[in-house]
């Protein structure tokens, strides 16, 4: 049967890789499908790394062929970070309100620094035999000084993009996929997927 298994625990990056896989017209599951399976820890040093790791993982932990997402945001006025560990920027199993604030504090408490950032998307797909095939995608924009938008998730309210005059938190499900880092690293991955699962 012709499926894959979205292999991440954030119900955002589910809704928005699941919209972008629909035209492959393949079942797609999540891990939860899959009942409980402990998050891997996120040992590596890179997006690609992380990415890879946690595709093997669920691959493993499933018995199904995996697409695990690894991505984050590069400031530029803290030297790109907080990069690949976006998540855990204000401390392990931080909130996304409190890794919001953290960053809000660190621009600020450099007055002068840039605002531009980007965000970064590793897709990895890992099958029971271990084929794997990546992507990436980057998405380029400013951080503002207050969040704006109830959409999306992790950083996207104070991540705005003066292309579409709004930030991701204010776009659809769509339009996101239209312009994000992990929509473009998806359309990317759908063409490799259309021709594994041919
Ligand atoms: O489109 C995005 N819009 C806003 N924020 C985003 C986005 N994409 C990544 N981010 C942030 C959220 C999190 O702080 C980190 C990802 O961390 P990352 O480990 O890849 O994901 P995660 O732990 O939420 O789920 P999982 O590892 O199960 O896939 O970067
Ligand atoms: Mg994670």
């Amino acid at each position: 049967m012709k499926e894959i298994v979205v292999a991440t625990k954030n119900a955002g990056k589910v809704a928005e890789l699941a919209a972008a896989l629909a035209p492959l017209q393949i079942a797609v599951k999540s891990v939860s499908d899959y009942g409980a399976i402990e998050e891997p820890e996120e040992t590596g040093t890179t997006f690609t790394d992380n990415a890879l790791l946690k595709a093997r993982y669920y691959a493993q932990a499933t018995g199904r062929a995996c697409l695990a997402d690894d991505s984050g945001l590069e400031a530029d006025g803290l030297g790109g970070e907080p990069g690949v560990y976006s998540a855990r920027f204000a401390g392990p199993g931080a909130t996304d309100r409190a890794n919001n604030e953290k960053l809000l504090a660190e621009l600020n408490a450099r007055p002068g620094a840039a605002r531009t950032a980007r965000f970064r998307c590793v897709l990895a797909f890992c099958d029971t035999n271990g084929q794997v095939l990546t992507a990436d995608g980057t998405c380029e924009g400013i951080i503002i000084e207050e969040g704006q938008g109830s959409g999306g998730f992790g950083y996207d309210p104070l991540f705005f993009m003066p292309e579409y005059r709004k930030t991701l938190a204010e776009m659809t499900v769509a339009e996101k996929n239209a312009v994000s880092h992990r929509g473009r690293a998806v359309q990317v991955m759908v063409k490799q997927l259309a021709g594994y699962f041919s």
